[in-house]
């Protein structure tokens, strides 16, 4: 069941706020120089509710999920290298596994369903590489979403619900921050069709090269999506508004309906999001048309060098902190950002005030 969703986002901090605005006014630069890092202190410590923010207790927890479109030939990469992945993210190899120990960050993997069964050595791998391995067991992958429902809705609840549990996880560990990771062959696809679903944008204007197509198989992939959405049209309008998890169960993937789970479930525990890339963005956009005020509790890390990523970031409003030509996903985008704001909570919170230093104000 989906009752949870109708549970109302936590309300942001306004006293926190106006204290951090004022704090952010004394410390000894002049007013506003310190440009976003200030911003970025402010809206920590407004979520947080405290006037000393600190994201020292990072959590990521990466969805992993196979993608039934990929059997169409729209990824550069197999279909078997999400499992693989999967066993390099426990053996602590990944691009996500080496900036979770960078930042001390928490590392968590959820398998909600790789093609290919995970070798169970991988799974012991978890404890030496010290991240934290959690299975799902919905089934292996989404079907093909080009002439049939990628899942049921009973998959669509199973993957929501393991999002929203993966964030009380995090949050009943004491998270400051948390940020969602993605990995499965296909799912720019998915994200594409997704986003062109409810924003009613062609597939061209969204869809991009992912792991390295051509330019034509960007075409091929932007008409694989359009065929798809003909297909299932009529299904996203069960009343006369379009309906967003109808989307998601007819064009998937699990992992993202997972992430969209996360971020909905962070926002009404008062948990601050940090968003990754484009997959990751698709995902908080439909968190955001699911509850429009999760929206308060989301940071956008970076915009990523997959084209419609741009897209997404306009249709939610977000401003991302980097542009750094990344396109990986895993939530290595939201982990390299982390640095930033960690130095930002630095600056709020050990800066010297002009009474403290003895530095004049301006008059
Ligand atoms: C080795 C490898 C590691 C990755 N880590 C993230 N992705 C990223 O690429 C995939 C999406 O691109 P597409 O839609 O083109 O398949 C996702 O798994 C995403 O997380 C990876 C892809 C590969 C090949
Ligand atoms: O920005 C992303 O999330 C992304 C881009 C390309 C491939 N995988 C993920």
């Amino acid at each position: 069941m989906l009752d949870w969703l109708e549970i109302s986002v936590k309300a942001l901090n306004k006293e926190t706020k106006a204290a951090a605005l004022d704090r952010q006014q004394i410390l000894t630069k002049p007013a506003g120089s310190l440009g976003k890092m200030e911003s970025l202190a402010v809206s920590l410590a407004t979520m947080q509710g405290s006037e000393r923010p600190s994201v020292d207790k990072t959590f990521i927890t990466v969805f992993a999920a196979d993608h039934g479109i990929a059997a169409e030939g729209v990824s550069a990469y197999p279909q078997a290298v999400t499992a693989q992945m999967i066993a390099n993210f426990l053996a602590g190899g990944a691009a996500i596994s080496v900036c979770a120990r960078e930042l001390g960050a928490s590392l968590e993997i959820v398998n909600l369903g790789a093609v290919e069964p995970l070798p169970h050595e991988f799974i012991a791998l978890a404890e030496s590489s010290q991240s934290q391995f959690h299975q799902v067991n919905i089934s292996n992958g989404t079907l093909s979403f080009l002439t049939q429902q990628a899942m049921t809705e009973e998959q669509l609840v199973q993957a929501m619900n393991a999002g929203k549990e993966a964030a009380e996880r995090a949050f009943e560990q004491g998270a400051q921050l948390f940020i969602g990771g993605e990995m499965g062959i296909g799912n720019t696809t998915t994200a594409t069709a997704l986003a062109c679903a409810l924003l009613n944008r062609p597939a061209l204007d969204i869809a991009g090269p992912g792991t390295g197509i051509t330019p034509e198989g960007i075409k091929f992939k932007a008409q694989m999506i359009e065929q798809a959405i003909a297909f299932h049209k009529a299904a996203f309008y069960k009343t006369e508004v379009v309906n967003p998890l109808a989307i998601l169960t007819c064009l998937g993937g699990f992992e993202i309906v997972a992430l969209c789970g996360a971020y909905l479930r962070s926002a009404q525990l008062g948990l601050p999001v940090l968003v990754d890339g484009f997959i990751c963005s698709v995902a908080a956009l439909f968190a955001q048309s699911l509850n429009q005020e999760c929206r308060e509790w989301m940071v956008f890390s970076h915009q990523s060098a997959e084209p419609g990523h741009r897209i997404i970031l306009e249709a939610m409003n977000g401003e991302p902190i980097l542009k750094l030509e990344m396109r990986l996903g895993e939530g290595s985008g939201a982990a390299i950002a982390v640095s930033l704001l960690k130095t930002a909570c630095a600056l709020h919170n050990q800066m010297a005030t002009f009474a403290e230093a003895g530095v004049d104000d301006k008059g």
